[in-house]
C-alpha cells in the first residue's frame, strides 16, 4: 500500500505501465490529459506521488465520517475516479450523490468505466471545468491533487465557491505537490521525489522530460499561501494531515 518498489517489475494489474516519456524527445511538449495519459494513469500517479494510495484510502475514511444523509459528495478533477470508488465503499448504502466532475474526456470516460464496475451507487459525472460548475449542499468536496493545474489567480475563486457550497460540518480535502519554503528547500524535497520516482522503476530521462512538460502546467505554492488561501476562502480550521517530500494533504473546515 505504502510504496511500489516490490511491484516495479510485474505487469499492472489496473492499466498499462508509463512510459510515455521513455524514449528522447526533440522538444517536449506541455504535459496534457489525453488518451495515452488516460491508459496508463493508474500506473503513472501510483508511481509518481508518494502516499497516493494512503491519501485515497483516507478520503474514504473521512468521507465516513462526514457524508450526511441528502448531501453531495464532490470530485473535482476526479481523473480515473479513484477518490470517487473510495467513498463510495466507505458510504455504502447511505443516501448520498456522488459527483465527479473532469474536464478531460479521454480520463472521465474511464473514470464513468471504473464506477459501473466499482459501484452500486449511481455517479453523477460531469465533463466539465471544475470552474465552471455548480456546488451546493456539499458536505465532501475533495481537490486531490487538481487546484495545482488552475491559474494561481483562480484558486481563491473557486475555493470561495466551494466553501459557498458546503454544509457547514463538511470538509474540504485539499492536496497538492508544494514549492520549498526556500531554493534550497525546494532543491531537496525535488531531490527526494526524484529519488522515489527512480526507486519506482523510472529513468533518469523519463523524470526529466516529464518534469519539463508539467513545468508551467503544474504550478506549486508555498504550504503557507495555500493555508492562507483556505483561511481567505472561510476555512476557519486547515488542518495539514499528510505530507511526504512535496506532497501534502490537508484537511478544511468551515
Ligand atoms: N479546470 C479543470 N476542470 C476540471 N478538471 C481539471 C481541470 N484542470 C485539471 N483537471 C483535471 O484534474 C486532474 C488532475 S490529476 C487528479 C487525480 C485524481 N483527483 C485522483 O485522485 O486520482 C492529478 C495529477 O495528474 O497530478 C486531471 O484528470 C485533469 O484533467
Ligand atoms: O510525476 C510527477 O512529477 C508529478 O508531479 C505527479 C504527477 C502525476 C501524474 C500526472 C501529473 C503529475
Amino acid at each position: 500500500m505504502v510504496m511500489n518498489f516490490m511491484k516495479r517489475f510485474e505487469p499492472n494489474p489496473s492499466g498499462f505501465r508509463d512510459s510515455l516519456y521513455a524514449d528522447p524527445q526533440a522538444h517536449v511538449g506541455r504535459f496534457v490529459f489525453d488518451e495515452r495519459v488516460a491508459e496508463v494513469f493508474a500506473d503513472m500517479i501510483s508511481r509518481s506521488v508518494p502516499g497516493y494510495a494512503t491519501i485515497i484510502g483516507m478520503i474514504g475514511l473521512l468521507a465516513e465520517q462526514h457524508a450526511t444523509p441528502g448531501s453531495r459528495l464532490y470530485d473535482l478533477g476526479c481523473s480515473l475516479g479513484a477518490a470517487t470508488v473510495s467513498m463510495g465503499k466507505a458510504i455504502g448504502e447511505r443516501e448520498c450523490r456522488l459527483v465527479a466532475v473532469d474536464n478531460a474526456r479521454p480520463m472521465l470516460d474511464k473514470a464513468a468505466r471504473q464506477f459501473a464496475a466499482h459501484l452500486q451507487t449511481r455517479v453523477e459525472t460531469h465533463c466539465a471545468d471544475i470552474r465552471e460548475i455548480d456546488i451546493h449542499d456539499a458536505s465532501v468536496v475533495v481537490l486531490n491533487f487538481t487546484l495545482q493545474f488552475l491559474p494561481v489567480e483562480e484558486r481563491l475563486i473557486l475555493l470561495k465557491k466551494i466553501r459557498a457550497g458546503m454544509q457547514e460540518d463538511a470538509v474540504l480535502i485539499l492536496s497538492e505537490k508544494i514549492a520549498g519554503a526556500d531554493a534550497r528547500e525546494d532543491r531537496l524535497l525535488v531531490e527526494l521525489h526524484h529519488a522515489f520516482k527512480r526507486a519506482n522503476g523510472y529513468s533518469d530521462l523519463e523524470i526529466s522530460q516529464k518534469r519539463s512538460a508539467l513545468e508551467e502546467v503544474l504550478v506549486p505554492e508555498l504550504i503557507a499561501t495555500h493555508t492562507r488561501r483556505l483561511q481567505e476562502a472561510g476555512f476557519s480550521r486547515v488542518n495539514l494531515w499528510f505530507q511526504c517530500f512535496n506532497f501534502v494533504s490537508f484537511i478544511a473546515r468551515p
